[in-house]
């Protein structure tokens, strides 16, 4: 099942807010319907969210209108893009790719500018598939035979343009032959373990047991849990970690039972510019978001809510971070900066 695909100078996006009770895909003809994707996440999970803003810049060319300066018009395209959701790196590394591009080829016609662009997001689109089989790849290393994995919200081909990262892990480990099982935190609020990762996981015949987040750590205490293994939406110079809000709890967890905790991540989550994740902007969502589950109140509607997206994990409590170039260990600010500094 395609996150998204390109047709007719049409982005067809899969909206994840109707999974998994209906596969439904929303056809955006314009960056602003992008954008709007992005907030509401019909489209979600750092990679598939750079993807997804690369085709709405296609858009934005495909939507001038010649009543303005071309540079001008699609700067506020990139800008508008860029202001739909601070926390993954992905988003701002695609746009400016895409940036990048359209100041190499400005002064050529404007159907080769057009043209120059949608090859440059169909780039960015097809080398993530590449990236998260890699990096399935090299995840094989650290699962042991016959592994039970504890996974967080969704880092599967839904949060990428396929195959995905933690996941990517999971379906090598599967496809070797050496995977027993997965658990699948439900990732309150906006449950993407529950509707996302069961859900992509049950179509691929991999055997899923849902958990709610509270009880990660009586089923590591039950000695089920041989690894974790979760996404990234940033991972900062010195190896710390942004993912989705209750990584970080899982991530002490984890050490406090002795089980090996590993990020997967691409070289575009990478983000060099920031020395530690204090640095990570991190997005707060609708209070609704957890005041209600759907359109269900499960909370009295007056009720005040704090509502973080994301979490910083520190490099302390992470075994190794696993990337399409091979698996960082400690120490991080050094190995990654080996790895990634010439990016
Ligand atoms: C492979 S990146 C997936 C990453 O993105 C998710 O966040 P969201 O669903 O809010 O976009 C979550 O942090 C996943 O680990």
């Amino acid at each position: 099942m395609d996150t998204m695909y390109w047709e007719d100078n049409t982005l067809f996006l899969l909206d994840q807010t109707k999974l998994p009770i209906e596969v439904k895909y929303v056809k955006l003809k314009t960056y602003e319907e992008v954008a709007e994707a992005i907030v509401s996440m019909k489209v979600r999970g750092a990679p598939a969210i750079g993807a997804a803003a690369a085709y709405g810049m296609v858009l934005g060319v495909m939507g001038y209108r010649n009543d303005q300066n071309l540079e001008v018009y699609l700067k506020n395209v990139y800008e508008t893009l860029k202001n739909t959701r601070p926390t993954a790196v992905n988003l701002f590394w695609a746009l400016d790719r895409m940036w990048k591009k359209y100041l190499e080829v400005k002064n050529q016609t404007f159907e080769e500018i057009a043209n120059a662009l949608l090859n440059e997001a169909n780039s960015i689109f097809y080398e993530d598939i590449e990236l998260n089989k890699k990096i399935g790849a090299y995840g094989l290393e650290v699962v042991p035979e016959n592994a039970s994995i504890l996974t967080h919200c969704n880092a599967g081909a839904l949060a990428t343009a396929g195959y995905g990262t933690a996941l990517g892990v999971v379906r090598a480990a599967f496809e070797a032959g050496k995977l027993r099982k997965v658990f699948a935190d439900e990732t309150r609020p906006l449950l993407q373990g529950a509707r996302l990762t069961a859900f992509e996981l049950l179509e691929d015949g991999i055997d899923v047991t849902l958990i709610c987040d509270n009880m990660a750590g009586y089923v590591m205490s039950l000695g089920l849990v041989d690894l974790v293994v979760v996404g990234a939406d940033r991972v900062t110079a010195n190896g710390d970690v942004a993912n989705k809000i209750g990584t970080y709890s899982l991530a002490i967890l984890a050490k406090e039972h002795g089980i090996p905790f590993y990020v997967a991540a691409p070289y575009s989550t990478i983000d060099l510019n920031l020395t530690s994740g204090q640095d990570i902007p991190i997005e707060e969502r609708n209070p609704d978001e957890v005041r209600k589950i759907g359109d269900r109140l499960i909370a009295p509607p007056r009720v005040k809510v704090f509502n973080p997206a994301f979490d910083v994990t520190p490099a302390k409590y992470i075994t190794g971070i696993i990337t399409d170039r091979g698996i960082v260990r400690p120490p991080y600010k050094e190995n990654i900066k080996k790895l990634f500094g010439g990016k």
